[in-house]
């Protein structure tokens, strides 16, 4: 009792300030260790008894665990975490969570009338916060932490869990993967290459489009789909085949090469992984870095594979891979922009693409689809079956096509029997199949602001018939038909009796801007030969003016030489051609320097210093003259050696 009163006397003031000052310092230096004491016992005890696992922002597990994370309920009770609309994971898929604010009262069709985009919001766990988290029996303490590498910073979960052993965390990262695969189910994610650092950036995940919604002729869909799921099911048939297949979609503009695509993506489950040949810094070595970091089950898709070309894509360094009969048109200005052009760090080559597409580091089970609008363009080498298996070619739009379009933008009433509106065209051959189950437009009406009639099956039929009949065969493309029905989608009726003057006037349009490009492209050419030309005749009057220059300045040097010589040597006699630019020097006397000067070959403008004898003689005659030294232009080259 005593010790703790005399401890507490700095407090009380009953004792002298030394003994005071020199007690504050123990007691502090007391409860600090202790602190520390316990924090490492702490430790200790968490090192002992918890399991730690880590998940880096740059693996897939990271992903399933943040969308995990945003729905425990668990954010109901914390003090500290982010809210968020953006991406909440590398996939970027924002959830509706347990705590989040999202304005359930809010009207849909409000929303959209009012012309803005219904953001949700998601709670995240902050950054370098512990979270504790009760999940089956055990207490997860969740941190998120950020770490730098040298591309920047990632994001890291550390989850600790006292446990025996590991299968609570298995069991953890099994739940999140099936959720988030449950929800994932509805996007399809896209995949840029980056040729920066040779990674893939993740560009977002687009909801997925029906392959209804894709108007091919009868039987394309159905034979793409089931050749590609046919190739996905048969990895063990593929044994010692490289299990890879390549698919070349080519043909017109705005046919629908690469809305298949993202349609197929979403009908299989793949991810797609893009890559843009002529990206600015593509090698073959980053393509080769690329490739080896796809996954093995997703599409590879390399879009308008003939624009690599005319970039200069080529089998050996120096061809531009475009073959000889190719139809392009291209001015000079076009041959210059491609020289600039190629000077952007992009050295890819044919052989180093073809290396990447069939290399040990291709991945396998990957799907490669290939777009191009001038198939002619591409090597043989590069479109022959294993790297092209299946070719599809398309067109503009045919008069079944229009009707099936058609019939995707306005889908009819149901009938009275209740059975679902057919939307094939009624023109279908018998035995088609009846893609048009899930039309285009149907689930976008419940939040449209616009308020199209919704016609009878009959009367959907008729239209979509007379809108067909008024489309001239395979002259517009399927794009071009799309715009027009957008601008015309709550007016069915009027649309149809208006598509056959739409036609003249997209025919107008498209007559005028061919002559627009034809002008263009010949005004381009003639100003390019004219630039041509100019630069021509000013690099010839320069080469004129400078030879001119030169043989000026020889003149004078030949004259000051000869002034020179005519001190010491009369009979020297000097002559230049000025319109040579080339001068000999004839010296009279026998002496070395005659000699040298007089050998065939000599450069025109080496000057040599020479005595000659006469000047020597006279000198030692002359000695009051000061003047030593005689310089002497040689003669120039002389095409005859006998000279
Ligand atoms: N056959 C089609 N069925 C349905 N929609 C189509 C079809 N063709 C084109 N479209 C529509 O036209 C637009 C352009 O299509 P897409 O980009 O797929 O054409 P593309 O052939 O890839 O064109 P490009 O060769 O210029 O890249 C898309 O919005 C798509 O909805």
């Amino acid at each position: 009792m005593d010790t703790f009163k005399s401890l507490l006397s700095p407090f009380t003031g009953a004792s002298n300030p030394l003994q005071d000052t020199l007690k504050l310092v123990v007691v502090g230096g007391t409860i600090e260790t202790a602190r520390r004491v316990s924090v490492s016992a702490w430790n200790g005890f968490i090192d002992s008894f918890f399991l730690t696992a880590h998940f880096s922002q740059e693996d897939y597990p990271y992903d399933w665990l943040m969308h995990w994370l945003s729905k425990q309920p668990a954010w109901g009770r914390s003090r500290e975490f982010d809210i968020t609309t953006r991406s909440v994971s590398r996939s970027g898929i924002t959830q509706s969570t347990t705590g989040d604010l999202e304005d359930e009262e809010g009207d849909d069709d409000e929303v959209m009338l009012s012309g803005r985009k219904k953001r949700r919001v998601a709670i995240v766990p902050s950054l370098d916060t512990t979270h504790t988290i009760y999940y089956k029996g055990h207490w997860l303490r969740i941190t998120r932490t950020k770490r730098f590498q040298d591309y920047g910073s990632y994001a890291e979960i550390k989850i600790c869990v006292v446990a025996r052993n590991n299968d609570i965390l298995k069991k953890l990262v099994l739940e999140a993967k099936r959720e988030y695969e449950k929800d994932a189910v509805h996007r399809v994610h896209i995949y840029m290459a980056d040729t920066t650092y040779g990674g893939w950036r993740w560009n977002g995940a687009r909801q997925k489009r029906p392959m209804s919604s894709i108007v091919l002729e009868p039987g394309v869909k159905d034979m793409i789909l089931a050749d590609c799921q046919d190739f996905l099911c048969s990895e063990e048939w593929y044994a010692g085949i490289p299990f890879r297949r390549g698919y070349l979609l080519h043909g017109v503009p705005g046919s629908g090469k690469t809305s298949l695509i993202h349609s197929l993506a979403g009908e299989l489950g793949l991810d797609i992984y893009v890559i843009s040949l002529s990206a600015k810094g593509m090698s073959d070595n980053m393509l080769a870095t690329l490739m080896g970091n796809i996954p093995s089950r997703c599409i590879l898709l390399l879009e308008d594979l003939d624009a690599a070309f005319t970039r200069g894509v080529s089998r050996d360094d120096t061809s531009t891979g475009a073959p000889s009969t190719s139809t392009s048109t291209s001015s000079s200005t076009s041959t210059a922009k491609t020289k600039d052009d190629s000077n952007d760090g992009s050295t890819l080559t044919l052989s180093g693409l073809l290396n990447s597409l069939d290399g040990v580091a291709a991945a396998e089970g990957r799907l490669l689809f290939a777009t191009t609008n001038h198939i002619e363009r591409l090597d043989p080498a590069l479109s022959r079956p294993g790297r092209m298996d299946v070719w599809v070619n398309f067109k503009h739009a045919s008069k079944w096509q229009a009707e099936g379009i058609f019939k995707c933008f306005f889908p009819a009433k149901p009938s009275s029997d209740g059975a679902a509106s057919p939307t094939a065209p009624t023109s279908a051959k018998p035995g088609d199949e009846t893609p048009f189950a899930e039309g285009l437009a149907e689930p976008k009406r419940k939040k449209a602001a616009h308020s199209a009639p919704v016609l009878s099956e009959e009367e959907i039929s008729s239209l979509a018939e007379r809108f067909a009949d008024a489309i001239p065969e395979d002259e517009l493309s399927v794009a071009a038909l799309q715009g027009y029905l957008l601008r015309n989608k709550t007016r069915p009726r009027e649309c149809v009796d208006e598509v056959a003057a739409w036609v003249v006037q997209e025919r107008e349009t498209r007559a005028k801007l061919k002559k627009e490009k034809e002008e263009r492209e010949a005004k381009e050419k003639k100003e390019a030969e004219e630039a041509e030309e100019k630069a021509k005749k000013d690099a010839e009057e320069k080469a004129k003016k400078e030879a001119e220059e030169k043989a000026k300045e020889v003149e004078e040097k030949t004259k000051e030489g000869a002034v020179s010589t005519s001190e010491f040597s009369a009979a020297s006699e000097t002559s230049a051609d000025a319109n040579q630019g080339t001068f000999s020097v004839e010296s009279g006397g026998e002496t070395a320097s005659d000699q040298e000067c007089t050998k065939p070959g000599t450069d025109a403008d080496l000057e040599t210093s020479v005595i000659s004898d006469d000047e020597a003689s006279q000198s030692s005659d002359a000695q009051s003259q000061d003047v030593k030294e005689k310089w002497v232009a040689v003669k120039a080259h002389s095409p005859d050696p006998g000279v």
